[in-house]
């Protein structure tokens, strides 16, 4: 679906969902007031009087009313809170771009897999807990029940509440592209070179990649469409569109729904450098699932990190969900054969697995992934269903070169990119898609337990540009 075509939709449903009832209000008697409170400006700049100015630390005034109420734009301090990212070239050294500094590193290779005796009888690895729903603490979220005359409406809240996270949970990256967009704007006089090398920094700064920023000026010089926009608002509109456009070419015949096991415990894998969001996703994951009214086991596979299983187990509690865990610095392999033998035979319906973050060398992280690995697929052979590799957005540029050791490492399957409240440069997944072409398939928009929502590319479209982009 194109930008404007999503852009419609979303804005004649708001519409809607604002205007209950036919009988038009004064309000909605004025044009003006009935314009969208999302309406981006429709600045002409043909002069430098006429051009927004932009001073560096201060806001960048939008200059549409309306959209500054509705939009407030991110003060550079905002928009440049993050670290320029740095490009490491090892696992260690990318889980060091993380703000939480583990203690510890280990070496994998020199942890024995478990051999066939020690897996058969694996009993003082590991410990089952249950956790009874009646004994865990309340969830945050309280437990949803429909009844089947309820499913349409409820569909409808669900839809709505998951625009609203969106929304939300995008506000830092829209307002972070806003200012930056403003401040190319202000500086646009005609299409020239400048404004090419201008174009490609505004991308790069808003973390699209530096392949996707050139992809973008290149075709659209080649359209020379840009050509034939006068006002600023047409010129925000077009390198929008062209985003969009480019970003669905690069993303045809992607799977982003989560796999599922056609019958037996459907088994997900969760790898991520330390602090990238694992435990936090599968605690999310978990609850969702329980909602779902699923039989879900938590194995706690980072026994080397200090404190993981317990901060998993808490998530257990408060799922109501049951949890593996073996002991600190135990075997995880022992930890993940327990648990995957305990889903089959108790008929769990989903396992998440944790695993270890921060590795000596990508050689231990391969070799403890893909033990982990055999060890699932001996007792299930599909299994795992997804491996999701969980990416902390704020990290930019070091996400995506984590990204490409772990897929080296072990094959992903689908990405959790977390943390997107927390960044002022959401076009990150605007580069995953264009230069890994692994799916996103869930998005972390904050640290409550319903900040889970699964991949939707026209919510994000919406969610990022909103007040940006004009629809007539
Ligand atoms: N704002 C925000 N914070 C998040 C999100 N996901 C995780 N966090 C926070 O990020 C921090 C690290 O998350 P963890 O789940 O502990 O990360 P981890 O990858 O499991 O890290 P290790 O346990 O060290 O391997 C925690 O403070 C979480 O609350 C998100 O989507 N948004």
């Amino acid at each position: 679906m194109g930008l404007f075509d999503i852009f419609k939709r979303k804005a004649k449903k708001e519409t809607e969902a604002t205007q209950p009832d036919a009988t038009p209000t004064v309000e909605q008697a004025t044009p003006a007031a009935a314009e969208p409170a999302s309406t981006a400006p429709e600045t002409v700049v043909t002069d430098e009087e006429q051009a927004t100015p932009v001073t560096e630390g201060m806001n960048t005034v939008v200059t549409d009313a309306t959209a500054a109420e509705a939009e407030p734009i991110a003060t550079p301090a905002d928009a440049d809170s993050e670290e320029p990212a740095a490009v490491e070239a090892s696992v260690s050294a990318a889980a060091e771009a993380n703000d939480e500094a583990p203690a510890e590193e280990v070496d994998v290779a020199a942890t024995e897999e478990p051999t066939p005796a020690a897996v058969d009888n694996p009993a003082p690895a590991a410990e089952v807990e249950s956790v009874s729903a009646e004994s865990a603490p309340t969830a945050v979220e309280p437990t949803v029940t429909t009844t089947a005359d309820e499913d349409d409406e409820g569909d409808e809240a669900d839809e709505a509440s998951v625009e609203t996270k969106y929304e939300h949970g995008l506000a830092k990256s829209r307002s972070g592209f806003g200012e930056r967009l403003n401040r190319f704007l202000a500086r646009f006089r005609s299409v020239d070179e400048d404004f090419f090398d201008d174009l490609e920094e505004l991308m790069i700064e808003s973390d699209v990649g530096y392949e996707m920023a050139v992809k973008l000026s290149d075709s659209l010089r080649d359209e020379v469409k840009l050509q034939n926009a006068k006002s600023s608002q047409e010129v925000s509109n077009v390198i929008i569109e062209k985003m969009v456009e480019l970003y669905e070419a690069a993303g045809e015949n992607e799977q982003v729904a989560l796999a599922t096991a056609p019958t037996g415990p459907t088994v997900i894998m969760f790898v991520g450098v330390n602090g990238a969001g694992k435990t936090t996703t599968i605690g999310k994951l978990a609850a969702r699932y329980k909602q779902a009214g699923k039989k879900v086991l938590l194995a706690a596979g980072d026994t080397f990190r200090a404190g993981a299983a317990e901060q998993l187990d808490v998530w257990a509690k408060r799922d109501g969900v049951d949890i593996v865990t073996g002991p600190e610095n135990g075997d995880p392999a022992a930890v993940v054969f327990d648990a995957v033998k305990q889903a089959k035979a108790d008929n769990y319906d989903i396992l998440l697995v944790d695993t270890a973050g921060r590795l000596q060398n990508k050689v231990n992280l391969m070799n403890e992934l893909a033990k982990m690995k055999r060890i699932l697929t001996r007792e299930i052979p599909d299994a795992p269903h997804e491996v999701l590799l969980v990416l902390d957005a704020t990290t930019g540029q070091n996400a995506l070169n984590q990204a490409k050791i772990f897929n080296d490492s072990t094959d992903v399957t689908g990405i959790v990119l977390t943390k997107l409240d927390g960044t002022a440069r959401g076009g990150i997944v605007l580069a995953i898609r264009n230069e890994l072409h692994i799916p996103v398939k869930l998005v972390g928009l904050g640290e409550q337990v319903s900040d889970l929502a699964d991949f939707d590319a026209s919510d994000f479209v919406y969610g990022l540009f909103k007040g940006l982009v004009k629809v007539d």
